[in-house]
């Protein structure tokens, strides 16, 4: 897609936007996001964990599905705080990391779900991106689908995987390489959660909303770059602010682009190199906002090299991400990669065409391409940069 093209699409969106589909009251924000199927809400609310069971009904079977570390956490509490209300409540949970979001995860919570639910009944995904990723693919599947609901707990899935209705699993051919598109029928945020979070998941979850602010222009990155002590310090009026920033650029482009085939391509910026790094290092080596992280570096190094990007943005990005304490290079993790290794995974990336390694590059701040032209050369040059930490001469 032409750059001019998307620069104007995301300038109209912006404006569109900031009038459209977000109601405020009483310290709740609903962002609604419109889909093929039916819209659903995204409700942003401090301290609402509690109130979740008011909105369930007792003619229903629920099943919450969690992981290992957010059972105790809040799986435990949520099902009690069900059940007490005298709503049928069942809980499974799978064993967290990324490392298990996998077919054979995904049938063994199958197996457990059985027939304990019918048709009407609804999942409740409790949890990071795995969870959401995986639960919701669960709900997808089981009897060709029932509905389910999203609680994110971590602030990677609250600002990104909790809304677009990608669901899926890892696979030997890549990440998310088996899944759909499926829309839950509500999203409930409570940034409170974030507050019990472990700093490293949180600083994880920066990757996607640095992404979304060097995607989306000017007024989000000042926002980031004035507020790095009080966003570190989980001041939870800023943590409200960037999950309702991030949560409307990204409805802003997936109500655009629901299946991505086109415009969506954008929200892999950085994802390209990333999920490779991801897939040849190992899941648990390397967590998806690190991966993301230096990936945004590969790809503004590939920026800068083709004449897109200018050295002052590149520096402006990279402080940013070292500001949140993300790397920007492998050896900031302790790691080394093969960069040959990493060339041959880019090509089982979802977004290529015709063989074309397709990459998300930034020709200036708020200005993403959909990039095809560039050589094998310079991608290999790109990788090279991250994972050798070479300087920019
Ligand atoms: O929602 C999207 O579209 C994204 O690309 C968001 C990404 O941050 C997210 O990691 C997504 O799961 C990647 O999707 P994939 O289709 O590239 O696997
Ligand atoms: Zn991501």
């Amino acid at each position: 897609m032409c750059e001019q093209i998307i620069s104007a699409i995301l300038r109209t969106l912006k404006s569109i936007l900031r009038l459209g589909d977000t109601t405020m009251d009483n310290n709740k924000t609903t962002i609604t996001c419109q889909s093929s199927s039916r819209p659903y809400a995204i409700v942003i609310q401090e301290n609402c964990f509690h109130q979740i069971v008011k909105q369930l009904s007792p003619a229903q079977k629920y099943l919450i599905i969690c992981d290992s570390n957010v059972k105790p956490l809040w799986g435990d509490k949520l099902q009690l705080a069900i059940t007490k209300a005298n709503i049928s409540c069942a809980l499974i949970s799978f064993p967290a990391g990324e490392a298990n979001k996998n077919l054979q995860t995904f049938s063994d919570l199958h197996e457990q779900i059985a027939l304990r639910l019918d048709r009407q009944s609804t999942i409740i995904t409790l949890g990071g991106g795995v969870t959401g990723d995986m639960g919701g693919f669960v709900a997808s599947t089981y009897m060709r689908g029932i509905s389910f609901l999203q609680i994110p707990t971590s602030l990677l899935a609250m600002v990104d995987s909790s809304v677009g209705g990608k669901l899926g699993v890892d696979t030997s051919i890549g990440k998310n390489a088996v899944g759909v598109f499926n829309n839950p029928i509500k999203v409930l945020i409570d940034p409170s959660l974030l507050l019990t979070l472990p700093k490293n998941y949180f600083i994880d979850g920066m990757a996607e909303v640095i992404k979304h602010a060097f995607l989306s222009g000017e007024e989000y990155i000042t926002f980031l770059e004035d507020n790095v002590a009080g966003i570190l310090a989980m001041d939870l009026s800023l943590l409200s602010t960037l999950i309702i920033q991030s949560v409307q650029f990204k409805v802003m482009i997936v109500e655009q682009d629901e299946k991505e085939s086109g415009l969506r391509k954008i929200l892999n910026y950085g994802h390209t190199i990333g999920h490779a790094l991801e897939e040849t290092l190992g899941y648990s080596s390397i967590p998806h906002g690190n991966a993301v992280a230096i990936g945004i570096n590969a790809a503004n190094y590939l920026a800068l090299k083709c004449g897109l990007l200018s050295e002052a943005a590149f520096l402006r990005i990279q402080n940013l991400l070292q500001q949140y304490h993300l790397p920007i290079f492998l050896s900031d993790l302790g790691l080394t990669g093969d960069a040959d290794q990493l060339f041959h995974f880019l090509h089982n990336d979802k977004k290529n065409q015709d063989d074309q390694v397709v990459m998300i590059l930034l020709e200036g701040l708020g200005k993403p391409i959909i990039s095809t032209t560039q050589t094998t050369l310079q991608i290999k040059e790109a990788i090279n940069y991250v994972i050798k930490n070479r300087s920019l001469s």
